[in-house]
């Protein structure tokens, strides 16, 4: 229990200050429900006594608002300091977790980790944002004040003060045996949400497929084991606690009985005042508040727990190394050597040893599989290299920050991403600062203007999420505009025309020129004429480069390239 509610404690950070106001506030509500009892123990000795009279109800009324007044402010800021504390505790978690995924290599990125960030950055981290605190607050200020609340009845009346030792003990005893129970189970059901979210994100991403290939029924199979899976930990969780449950009410209601047995007898036996006796039947209705706050604060600890464990496995994602330098360099020629590459255990690239000098154009072609696409990540850092370098402007592109890294590279990418947001802000994204003029111009020159106007809101149209209402060709083109206000010194293109109409592509081509022109350029090419242009065609084959040159110097050597060119190789799989 300590150790769950220290991971807590270490967990809510900067929140720390609210929770000690929270526990603060919930101690002070505490004291001023003893206003409650002191207006009850005034009329108590009033009328046992027979002198009661508007005194006497003037002071049980001025304590009993004192108390009203004093409980609605106190539970009024304990309530804002939790919900502060949970609401900072969870966002900060998520916004360290944004901060993180910017530099994790892209190979993290897979279906099961999706699901696994979408799971932690809305279940698990809503779990601590909603009860967290409350968990926290309640073990805290219940255990404080029901301690209090012990000392004074002892003081009062040490026999009363014993049988209330006694029920809280045991309370205690059964809610640690709970809490000790739900160790196993909690994880399992925070395992279970994850899994329910990265089933549901799959099958909603997976939608078109399922619908084109009508697999709605074996589709929906792995939502629906999630589904299962679920209600099932859920099930469990609360067949363990039910029994719990059930033996802490029964014990407080037996000591709360045996406190007025305890008092008639007392009474009785003339040990006690009729007053206390009668004061000791009220009590025994309200003595086990606090205890109660700090059990039910303790029955969902080990559920906050796992939440916040699970949310901690995020810290442990694969980083990029990153120790580099807000490095500018003064050329952008790009340099692999020797360089060994795998995403996992299979070697992708083996010794590819490359230059593209700067302000030169390279097309990259050869067959699919071939490793293209993965040569260009590399220079972007999107992995790191196994073995040799990739150098940009002679500084390994590990000696720069992922930031000044970027700052180098416009990439344009074969699927393109678009965010639920305008038009604008999409091609913003190349440069945040830019102004209209400037995304106007972009734009125009990767000829998304027409369509751009003839949408109901211009440039303020907004697109759905994944850029869904626009044609690939549209999408394609903005991707452009945004590579051309970026106006990075270098430029990689992986199949950047694929999808664009003939109608379009000639514009977009001079439009492409525009983009790259003084640039050093990288690109995955697909048509003949481009790569005819190309100071240097590098030819991938099998993660190799197997042929380098101007395609004057390749169409005359015998090769690959040349058995291409001249039909003599199928195209099957060939990007050109
Ligand atoms: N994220 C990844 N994880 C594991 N293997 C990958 C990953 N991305 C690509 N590969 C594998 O690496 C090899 C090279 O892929 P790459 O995409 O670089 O080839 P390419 O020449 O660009 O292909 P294409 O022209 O079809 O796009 C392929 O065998 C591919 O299956």
């Amino acid at each position: 229990m300590i150790e769950a509610l220290k991971k807590i404690w270490r967990f809510s950070g900067r929140e720390k200050s609210n929770i000690n106001k929270s526990v603060l506030f919930c101690f002070l509500n505490a004291i001023f429900h003893m206003f409650e009892i002191a207006a009850i123990y005034v009329v108590v000795l009033a009328l046992v006594s027979g002198v009661s009279g508007g005194k006497t109800a003037w002071t049980a009324f001025g304590l009993i608002l004192v108390s009203i007044l004093g409980n609605a402010v106190t539970k009024y800021f304990s309530q804002l300091e939790q919900t502060h504390a949970g609401y900072f505790m969870a966002a900060n978690k998520r916004i360290d977790i944004a901060a993180r995924l910017k530099s994790v290599p892209m190979g993290y990125f897979n279906d099961n980790s999706l699901g696994e960030i979408t799971g932690v950055s809305t279940t698990v981290l809503d779990n601590v944002e909603n009860i967290a605190p409350m968990v926290l607050v309640g073990i805290l200020s219940g255990l404080i004040n029901a301690a209090v609340f012990i000392v004074m009845i002892l003081a009062w009346d040490w026999r009363i003060g014993i049988l209330v030792v006694l029920g809280t003990a045991l309370y205690l005893l059964i809610t640690s045996r709970m809490e000790k129970k739900s160790i196993a189970i909690a994880p399992n059901r925070q395992k279970s949400e994850a899994v329910l979210v990265a089933a549901v994100l799959e099958y909603v991403q997976g939608m078109s497929v399922i619908k084109s290939f009508n697999l709605t029924g074996r589709g929906d199979k792995r939502v629906r084991d999630a589904l299962e899976y679920n209600r099932k930990s859920n099930m469990d969780m609360e067949r363990l606690f039910t029994p719990y449950v059930m033996a802490q009410g029964i014990v407080l209601q037996i000591f709360s009985i045996g406190m007025v047995l305890a008092a008639v007898l007392f009474f009785l036996a003339g040990t006690m005042t009729s007053a206390n006796a009668l004061m000791v039947v009220i009590m025994s209705f309200l003595v086990f508040a606090q205890i109660q706050s700090a059990g039910s604060g303790l029955s969902l600890l080990r559920i906050v727990s796992s939440s916040i464990e699970h949310a901690e496995q995020m810290d442990t994602i694969p980083q990029l190394d990153e120790n580099g330098k807000k490095l500018t360099p003064n050329s952008h020629d790009i340099v692999f050597t020797d360089v060994n590459f795998s995403y996992e255990k299979k070697e992708i690239l083996h010794q590819v040893s490359l230059t593209v000098p700067d302000k030169t154009t390279t097309a990259v072609i050869g067959p699919s599989g071939s490793g293209k696409t993965t040569l260009c990540n590399l220079i972007a850092r999107f992995w790191d290299v196994n073995g040799g370098s990739v150098k940009i402007g002679g500084y390994d592109v590990r000696a720069y920050t992922l930031e000044a890294l970027m700052d180098q590279i416009s990439m344009v990418f074969q699927n393109v991403y678009l965010f639920a947001d305008t038009i604008e802000n999409n091609i913003k994204f190349g440069r945040p600062d830019a102004t209209h003029e400037e995304v106007v111009m972009a734009a125009k020159n990767a000829c998304c203007n027409d369509f751009i106007e003839a949408l109901p809101d211009g440039y303020n149209t907004v697109i759905g999420e994944g850029g869904a209402s626009l044609s690939g060709g549209e999408k394609q083109r903005l991707s452009i505009a945004r590579a051309m206000l970026k106006d990075a010194p270098i430029v990689i293109l992986d199949e950047a025309t694929a999808n664009v109409d003939p109608e379009n592509e000639d514009r977009l081509q001079k439009a492409i020129e525009a983009l790259t022109r003084n640039k050093t350029i990288i690109m995955i090419a697909h048509r003949l004429k481009t790569v005819k242009n190309a100071d240097q065609i590098l030819v991938v084959d099998n993660g190799q480069i197997v042929q380098s040159g101007t395609h004057e110097q390749l169409i005359g050597r015998k090769g690959i390239y040349s058995d291409f060119v001249h039909g003599r190789r199928e195209a099957v799989g060939w990007k050109l």
